[in-house]
């Protein structure tokens, strides 16, 4: 039930664009990575030929490979042979390209006019291609196009003809697109860049039943998406953020206010701090005030903490109100902000009140990587590994290949860094296993249990540690805890427990726990949520990718996997 879209086919990080071209220049035989569509004089070859420059693979102009098949200019061909002939023929080397050609191509202007290029632009998005209407300024295009010349659709004045054409087209290309850039007084690097944070985002597509669609896009500068997502109905929308993050969350105000909303801005008390039924409350009596209604929205943005009280107060103001999470930290990019689970603590435990209210769309903005530090960025590795072990053995590998680099994470020099494309893959990757899970049972009824892995220790953990303890870096232990107690059972030999401590320690999370007891620890653990009646639940392994449900396990094995998180003294 989970669809996946993203920036182009496989993973394709601009790493890997630069190492695969240079192999691959010669007899590509691959998709394009994007096409560029528009009209006459927006810039289609000049900014593709930019974009295929950043990012080291090859540029094709769907007009330079007409010319060289007919052994002609378009121009000529025209006269000597018509239009239909020429559409005819654009349409073979469109339905090549959109196979063969790699990189990025553009495509002459009239062209996604043809119904068969429309057809086959639709396959290509399906297949996860990036179709970018290029949208420029009309006057700008105009003048480009006037002194490009030789256009034979321009025949004539060239301004009213091309005015004429833009009514036709500029619909048609809004509907064949799948991804819409507006290049307006940019210059064609500035275009270039816009066009590459795009087709590179990665976009995860959350449905299901009793879930209402909706995407969690993943990229630089994906926050420009937030007026789309909210939709013109509210009029009203509270962003609520915490201090750390006010940089962000000073230009996601600007955004919002730009785009015409009135924006209560409301500041919450940082971390688990700002998880409580006080902080609901004065929220609840700030919209009230405010006027807020059914039609208006919230904007939750910062860490998960944030994000998961943000999603509480839009799931209960007025029995729920529209809410979009802008996530910062690493840990709210790849799980919190996604899936519908809202809530806050009680002094009893973590998340003991909350509901499945899903948010109407995340936007994952990888430039608020740049100012988390970096226990926060480790930490949320935490929660990355413990998908990689419940369901895709890819992240493990990517974790391990990465392990030093992720380690030294320094959001300074993140960007634009070869450590953005791991990050990038590995968010795109969890928030998939994230979304296979929540797609199939939103509420929780056996599958999605299973992204609970590590948390039954976890939670005890931060509880006991009054939040001292990060809540990834709990659930790294956890996941541990959980590996000895499968192991203990019988389900998974010593070597994947092993493997659990060498991987989560080399990537700087902690293995062990002093803190606590034992009596305390499973005390908290019969207050878990899998628990039933007097009855202890675990998630626990039997092998890389096979979570299952432990029931009531033996307690001398709980007490023993405890015994084992111990440091060695
Ligand atoms: N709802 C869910 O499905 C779900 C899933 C996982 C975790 N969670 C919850 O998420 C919380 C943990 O999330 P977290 O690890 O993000 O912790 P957090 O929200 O406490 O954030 C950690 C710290 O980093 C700061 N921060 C966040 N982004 C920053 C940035 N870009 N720059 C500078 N500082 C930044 C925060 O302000 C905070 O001080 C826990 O409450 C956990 O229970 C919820
Ligand atoms: O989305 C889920 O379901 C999860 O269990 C994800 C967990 O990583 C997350 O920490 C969640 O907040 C835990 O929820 P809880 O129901 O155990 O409080």
């Amino acid at each position: 039930m989970t669809e996946h879209r993203h920036g182009g086919h496989g993973n394709r990080h601009r790493g890997q664009h630069r190492r695969s071209n240079e192999q691959r220049q010669s007899t590509c035989q691959e998709p394009p990575v994007a096409v560029l569509i528009g009209m006459p004089g927006a810039g289609k070859t000049r900014v593709g030929g930019e974009v295929a420059h950043m990012l080291g693979v090859r540029f094709t102009d769907s007009d330079e490979v007409i010319e060289q098949r007919a052994g002609m200019h378009i121009t000529e061909y025209f006269s000597e042979y018509g239009e239909p002939r020429f559409r005819k023929l654009e349409s073979q080397v469109i339905a090549e390209l959109l196979h063969t050609a790699g990189g990025i191509v553009s495509l002459g202007g009239g062209a996604p006019m043809t119904e068969e290029v429309r057809r086959n632009l639709q396959a290509y998005i399906e297949r996860g291609g990036k179709v970018v209407y290029l949208q420029a300024d009309p006057q700008e295009a105009m003048e480009r196009a006037r002194r490009g010349g030789n256009r034979p659709m321009l025949a004539g004045d060239a301004d009213a003809r091309w005015r004429s054409l833009y009514e036709q087209r500029d619909p048609v290309f809004k509907a064949v697109a799948n991804v819409h850039v507006h290049t307006r007084g940019s210059s064609p690097q500035h275009a270039a860049r816009k066009v590459m944070d795009m087709v590179m985002e990665h976009d995860v597509h959350v449905t299901g039943t009793s879930i209402t669609p909706y995407d969690v896009r993943i990229g630089v500068g994906t926050s420009n998406h937030l007026a789309e997502v909210l939709g013109d109905k509210p009029v009203r929308i509270a962003l609520i953020h915490t201090s750390p993050v006010q940089r962000h969350s000073d230009r996601v105000r600007a955004l919002l206010r730009q785009a015409g909303y009135q924006v209560s801005d409301v500041l919450i008390p940082d971390a688990e701090a700002g998880k409580t039924i006080e902080v609901a409350n004065g929220i609840w009596q700030r919209l009230g005030d405010e006027g807020f209604t059914r039609s208006d929205a919230v904007v939750g943005l910062g860490g998960g903490a944030a994000t998961d009280l943000a999603g509480f107060v839009a799931a209960t103001w007025m029995r729920g109100i529209r809410y979009v999470n802008c996530p910062t930290s690493l840990l709210a990019m790849v799980d919190a902000s996604t899936g519908g689970k809202t809530g806050i603590n009680t002094p009893q435990g973590k998340n003991l009140v909350g509901s499945f209210y899903t948010p109407a769309g995340v936007l994952a903005d990888m430039r608020a990587l740049e100012t988390l530090p970096n226990d926060i960025f480790i930490e949320g590795l935490g929660e990355v590994a413990k998908s990689g072990f419940i369901r895709d053995r890819d992240i493990l590998s990517i974790l391990e290949d990465h392990a030093q680099e992720l380690r030294q994470f320094d959001g300074s020099t993140f960007l634009g860094s070869p450590l953005e494309d791991v990050v990038a893959e590995l968010i795109e990757r969890t928030v998939k296993v994230k979304a296979y899970h929540v797609s199939n049972d939103l509420r929780e009824a056996g599958l999605r249990e299973f992204l609970n892995y590590g948390h039954t220790l976890g939670h005890a953990i931060e509880q006991i540690e009054h939040f001292t303890w990060r809540h990834g870096n709990a659930v790294a232990v956890g996941c541990v805890f959980a590996a000895e107690l499968s192991h203990l059972l019988g389900y998974i030999d010593q070597d994947l427990v092993d493997y659990h401590r060498r991987l989560l320690g080399s990537l700087g999370l902690p293995i062990s726990w002093a803190g606590g007891d034992w009596d305390s620890v499973l005390e908290l653990m019969h207050r878990d949520k899998k628990a039933r009646g007097n009855t202890l639940r675990f998630v626990v392994l039997d092998g890389v990718g096979h979570p299952i449900h432990l029931d009531d396990p033996p307690i001398e094995a709980v007490h023993e996997a405890f015994e084992r998180i111990r440091p060695a003294r």
